[in-house]
């Protein structure tokens, strides 16, 4: 339903320091991306920060800023994805549920906003609203919640109606970036369980996320992502035991550095000693941040 081809996207980057602030170069973001995303599949995008998980979601979305220079190719249900289209699709067909809730506007009660989705996805305003109700129904919100402003909503709540925005857009492709940070368990649970929901709905997810922890139970694929690159796509099944069916060193490193796994790690060969200690180390800066 979404065809990446080789996509690669540089943005500019100005020297440090008083001789050289001036100094414009450009940083190699995304580097030559090619990727194919299913319709009704739950795609994880999983890598360490920076890795350009977030940048993948807006080059997709049509949201990179205005310097950015971007080469390749997007296809979307089989048309070219430009500029153009992206603007046209955004908030109907392609959905983001972003990494930071200050996406939700201050000053709007949960129920008005959602229905602003619905409305923006050409609903009527009477439609918008019932639709918004049912929305956030479905996603455990209760009518105080529905009722409430941003600030009241805890982190799982505001994810959640987020979610619901993304629903009533009735979006087929829909990303959701980070979505589980700063949740409890219960929490997190919920939200992908919606996410879940949705690609069993037909919908196509691409949940980012550098916790491979959080992706395996709900993806069908995952992508492992690491500066810029792409690592490998694997079926999230091939994430067990020794990790044997993954065919890349840095995604066995990622899979057998989680704390469940540690008991598992054989004795590592020669040749993919460095790789594995680089992935175990990007594992544990990704636990501390
Ligand atoms: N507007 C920008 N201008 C210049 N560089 C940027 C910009 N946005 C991101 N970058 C750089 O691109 C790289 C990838 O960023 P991105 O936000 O996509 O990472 P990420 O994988 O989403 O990380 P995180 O898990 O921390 O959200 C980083 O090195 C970042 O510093
Ligand atoms: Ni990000």
């Amino acid at each position: 339903m979404l065809t990446i081809e080789q996509l690669s996207l540089r943005l500019p980057h100005y020297g440090t320091g008083y001789a050289a602030w001036w100094k414009r170069s450009w940083a190699t973001c995304l580097d030559n991306l090619s990727l194919h995303f299913l319709t009704g599949e739950v795609h994880a995008l999983v890598g360490a920060s920076g890795a350009g998980k977030s940048l993948l979601a807006y080059a997709i979305m049509g949201l990179l800023p205005a310097s950015a220079r971007l080469n390749g190719q997007l296809c979307y249900q089989g048309q070219l994805l430009d500029k153009r289209s992206q603007k046209t699709l955004r908030g109907r067909e392609l959905a983001l549920i972003p990494q930071s809730l200050n996406a939700l506007d201050p000053l709007v009660r949960t129920q008005r906003q959602v229905a602003w989705a619905a409305e923006r996805a050409g609903q009527s305003s009477g439609s918008a609203r019932q639709s918004a109700r049912q929305a956030l129904d479905h996603y455990r919100l209760d009518t105080r919640a529905q009722q409430a402003y941003a600030h009241e909503l805890s982190g799982g709540m505001a994810r959640r109606v987020l979610t619901a925005m993304a629903h009533v857009s009735q979006a087929q492709l829909v990303i959701a970036d980070e979505p589980t940070v700063g949740l409890d368990p219960h929490q997190r649970q919920r939200v992908l369980a919606a996410l879940r929901d949705l690609a069993d709905q037909g919908k196509t997810v691409i949940l980012i996320t550098h916790d491979l922890r959080h992706a395996l139970p709900i993806a069908d694929r995952v992508t492992i992502m690491r500066s810029g690159k792409l690592i490998e796509t694997a079926p999230a099944h091939a994430f067990q035991g020794t990790g044997r069916s993954l065919t890349n060193a840095y995604s066995q490193a990622l899979w057998l550095a989680l704390p469940d796994n540690a008991f598992t790690l054989p004795k590592p060969c020669a040749a993919s000693i460095a790789d594995k200690a680089a992935g175990i180390k990007a594992q544990q800066e990704i636990s501390v941040a």
